[in-house]
């Protein structure tokens, strides 16, 4: 099957350091690849390098990273913007401090989809109204009418992502989607984005320190550490039967971390 996203021997620089090294992997249609690594192996850049986000010091010195048939590396912002959010959608860690605080939800779900296409306010609600019913927003007309504040963290995290899927985007890059909400709604979070995945088939990189998250819902991993790329292949393989040192390293204190017994009190 033909990639839709393809990342070819990218390099990433800061102010002129290096950051990542000549990294490459795919994304077929409907794959979810899951990241993992440990804080500052450059994660988040991979996916600031995709949507063109890198910010005035970064910059992809080397490689390629094709969307279909187009190098994104080689768009000016405003081609960039044609793509963002509209075929390549986003969600943040914390999404509610993505949202403007004093606009009501529904203004901002507005904006998402006309910044990109003519549609009527009834038509967006209602399409609104159809992902918030399958991400868990049952009060969606509330949701709508709500600003940020008014909501919960894990209903501001639904609005994100509501608000990256309703141009129905063909990749999903998600950067900790679920680690600013408590255990049982980073559960929901993760069955909803599954089921997502399953009514739309859209693609997606999560990148997430939860190895639990990657388990559940990637169907392949890479592991970068010092932004290179250290494992990369199905999940099962990568988790459980690495032959890189480090890949094994981190596995095995994410196990520990999950049998550590709490010391009790006194
Ligand atoms: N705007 C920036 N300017 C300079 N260096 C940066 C910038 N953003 C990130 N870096 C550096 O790039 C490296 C990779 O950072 P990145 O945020 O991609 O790591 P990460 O794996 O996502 O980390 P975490 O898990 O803590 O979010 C780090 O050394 C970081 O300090």
């Amino acid at each position: 099957m033909d990639s839709l996203l393809r990342i070819e021997h990218v390099t990433v620089s800061y102010e002129g350091e290096e950051v990542i090294q000549d990294i490459s992997f795919d994304l077929k249609p409907g794959e979810i690849l899951g990241i993992v690594g440990e804080s500052g192996s450059g994660k988040s850049t991979v996916i600031k390098a995709i949507t063109g986000i890198l910010g005035q010091e970064g910059i992809v010195t080397k490689g390629n990273i094709w969307y279909k048939d187009h190098d994104l590396t080689e768009m000016n912002e405003k081609q960039l913007c044609r793509y963002r959010g509209k075929e390549i959608g986003m969600v943040f860690q914390d999404c509610k401090s993505a949202l403007c605080p004093v606009r009501k939800v529904g203004a901002q779900v507005y904006e998402a989809v006309t910044e990109h296409e003519k549609a009527s306010k009834k038509e967006i609600r209602c399409r609104a109204k159809e992902i918030m019913e399958k991400i868990g927003l049952h009060d969606s007309e509330r949701v709508l009418e709500s600003y940020p504040f008014q909501l919960s963290g894990g209903m501001n995290q639904r609005v994100g992502i509501c608000i990256a899927m309703i141009m129905q985007p063909k990749v999903l890059l998600a950067d900790e989607p679920t680690s600013a909400l408590d255990v049982t709604v980073q559960k929901q979070v993760v069955e909803e984005l599954l089921l997502l995945r399953k009514e739309y088939h859209t693609s997606m990189i999560i990148v997430t320190h939860n190895i639990g998250v990657v388990r559940k819902m990637a169907d392949k991993v890479l592991v970068l550490k010092d932004g290179q790329v250290r494992d990369y292949g199905e999940t099962k393989k990568v988790l459980e039967h690495s032959k890189d040192s480090y890949t094994r390293e981190l596995m095995d204190s994410v196990l520990h971390l999950n049998h550590r017994k709490i010391p009790e009190a006194g």
